[in-house]
């Protein structure tokens, strides 16, 4: 490929599972890209799984930073090597994206370490020491039940505090995590004198500087007043104390409010050993949902899946409509719109688990051949005829956000148009689970969203224009098709071609807008223009279904009971 002679730009992903890069030229084409698997790579070091520690006790679901700063020093090393012959020196600039809502808690010597980098050393030698907590809690983590009682109530109630910050209170979300660490360790909290989020504390450990939060980034702690666009100071004395919360603001900094333009040079570090040219420029790091939508120029009305450990359902929106149910985040790079949010944790892994109840694939490619053919053999909601009754299920191995429902596996059945909904307790074929379960999935999505869709061309039912999908799952036809029949999608159900590095991608697009942007010319008018359809993104599903639209449809309201008489069971 030729790539000329004009400037590279690197997008990292710290996510959950993985560390990824990916370097693109001007024309938007992918040059090189990298990654390290923490299970594969380091998981007997760190003895951790899915690149996390879990404490079933307690909740508590959290990463070892150690790992992290091993795993940015090794990407490198193989990143230098796919780059070849193309040398590091031509990167101009990097931004990338951080798994939403965890935190890195630094001590009071973490500056001095960071500007003091010494090439000769690795990061991990030198930046331990920088940590007032060798853990960041990680988004699945739930050991925050109290916490998310005192946030709901502290404004009113959980809409109120969704009106202020985007969302009601929920587990992950930084400022709880904060106010839990300063109640179960306070030494660790007084210690600390800067907070940041995993994406800001990716470009600090670059930039050889702590580098402010992210304008997008920050609306997943439960503390920005996102209207006023400030910190909120209710919210940072809920979390830190009354006569805390000045503290907690220095500890947290101001944010940076322009998602372009440059924060500052790359560390000599990077210059020395991985020839990195010391005028490659940091450009704020951003949330790994964030990024995503970033990934390609996105229009109101179409809608992107990311099927990666959590779900994600995102949307690009001019319009600030918050609910307790789900997340309003600014924008990444344009001021005034919005991204929307539905996240789940039940995703990846909750698909894993029932696929290990089939039996294994033999000679398979994926693994997930067995699983594919159950859900494709199986007609949706499991209803061969219209007096049939329609399946519905839910599969949390972990406790859900949306909604907030304990850990355990559900089967209902009701007939077609909603009514008479039961419990079974006889179960069904594990076959059934398989397509069941992506359904159950898709169908909260498509009750969650209803508001902010509508007719995409005449006489057609309200739905998403486009849908694109992106994250590992994207790359399985049969939870392909799932989607499309249960979310409709006008004109279609898109992968893209990047499959599970889109917010590396979109991180890589971030960096290339930040530093070649005109006068207030916005994201999507400058990757709009270079973007193309052809080697972005692939029809893989034609979406809207005449009927079977319809079919699931007539179920929402059943699917939304089902989930209203769990929640209550919790109640009482
Ligand atoms: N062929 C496949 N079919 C279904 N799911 C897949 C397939 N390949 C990968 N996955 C899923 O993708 C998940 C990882 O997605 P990825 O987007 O890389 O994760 P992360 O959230 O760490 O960024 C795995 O947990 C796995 O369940
Ligand atoms: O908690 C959320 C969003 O609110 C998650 O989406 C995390 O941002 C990380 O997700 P993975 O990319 O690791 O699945």
């Amino acid at each position: 490929m030729s790539t000329g002679n004009g400037p590279l730009y690197l997008g990292f992903d710290l996510s959950t599972q993985q560390l990824k890069a990916i370097v693109v030229n001007t024309d938007l084409k992918t040059v090189a890209e990298a990654k390290v698997d923490f299970d594969q790579d380091f998981g007997a070091k760190y003895g951790i799984q899915k690149g996390v520690h879990v404490k079933d006790q307690t909740g508590e679901v959290y990463a070892p930073v150690a790992l992290w700063l091993e795993s940015l020093d090794l990407v490198l090393e193989r990143l230098s090597k796919a780059m070849a012959p193309l040398p590091m020196s031509r990167v101009k600039g990097i931004s990338g994206s951080g798994q939403q809502h965890g935190s890195v808690f630094w001590n009071s010597q973490a500056e001095e370490l960071l500007r003091g980098l010494d090439p000769a050393k690795s990061l991990v030698e030198q930046l331990e020491k920088s940590l007032a907590h060798e853990f960041a809690p990680n988004w699945q983590d739930h050991s925050t039940q109290k916490e998310l009682e005192a946030f709901d109530a502290e404004l009113g109630d959980r809409e109120k505090l969704a009106e202020v910050t985007g969302s009601g209170a929920h587990h992950r979300f930084t400022g709880l995590q904060i106010m839990r660490i300063k109640r179960v360790l306070p030494q660790v909290y007084a210690n600390s004198t800067r907070i940041s989020l995993v994406s800001s504390w990716l470009a600090s450990v670059l930039m050889g500087a702590i580098a402010p939060l992210d304008v997008s980034d920050v609306c997943g702690m439960n503390l920005w007043d996102i209207p006023n666009q400030t910190w909120s100071e209710r919210l940072l004395a809920l979390s830190a104390g009354p006569e805390g919360a000045a503290d907690l603001r220095k500890k947290l900094g101001e944010p940076r409010m322009d998602g372009g333009g440059s924060m500052g040079a790359i560390s000599s570090y990077f210059v020395s050993k991985y020839g990195f040219s010391p005028e490659c420029q940091i450009v704020s790091f951003t949330g790994d949902n964030p990024a995503t939508i970033l990934a390609l120029p996105l229009r109101p009305l179409d809608a992107i899946v990311s099927l990666g450990t959590s779900t994600t359902f995102l949307m690009n929106t001019p319009t600030y409509k918050p609910d307790g149910s789900y997340h309003f985040f600014n924008h990444p790079t344009t001021p005034g719109n919005y991204m929307f949010m539905l996240c789940y944790k039940n995703g990846g892994l909750a698909r894993e688990k029932v696929r290990d109840t089939l039996p294994k694939p033999e000679g398979g490619a994926t693994g997930w051949e067995n699983f594919n053919k159950a859900v494709l053999d199986t007609p949706p909601l499991d209803m061969s005829s219209e007096s049939d009754h329609a399946k519905l299920g839910l599969y949390f191995y972990l406790r859900e956000t949306v909604p907030n429902i304990r850990a355990g596996t559900w089967r209902f059945t009701c007939n077609n148009d909603g009514s008479d909904l039961k419990e079974t307790t006889e179960g069904w074929p594990k076959e059934t689970d398989a397509r069941a379960i992506v359904e159950s999935q898709a169908l909260s999505m498509r009750l969650r969203s209803q508001k902010l869709v509508y007719s995409p061309r005449d006489s057609l039912p309200e739905q998403p224009r486009r849908i694109y999908l992106v994250g590992g799952g994207s790359l399985n036809p049969a939870i392909t098709q799932v989607l499309g029949e249960v979310l409709g999608g006008a004109d279609g159900v898109y992968k893209l071609d990047v499959g599970g590095n889109a917010c590396a991608l979109g991180g890589a697009y971030k960096a290339l807008w930040a530093l070649e942007r005109k006068d207030g010319e916005t994201f999507d008018e400058l990757i709009g223009k270079r973007w193309t359809e052809e080697g972005s993104i692939e029809k893989v599903d034609i979406g809207y279904r005449e009927g079977t639209y319809q079919k699931y449809g007539k179920v929402l309201g059943a699917f939304e009971e089902m989930e209203g008489r769990l929640l209550a069971e919790e109640e009482h």
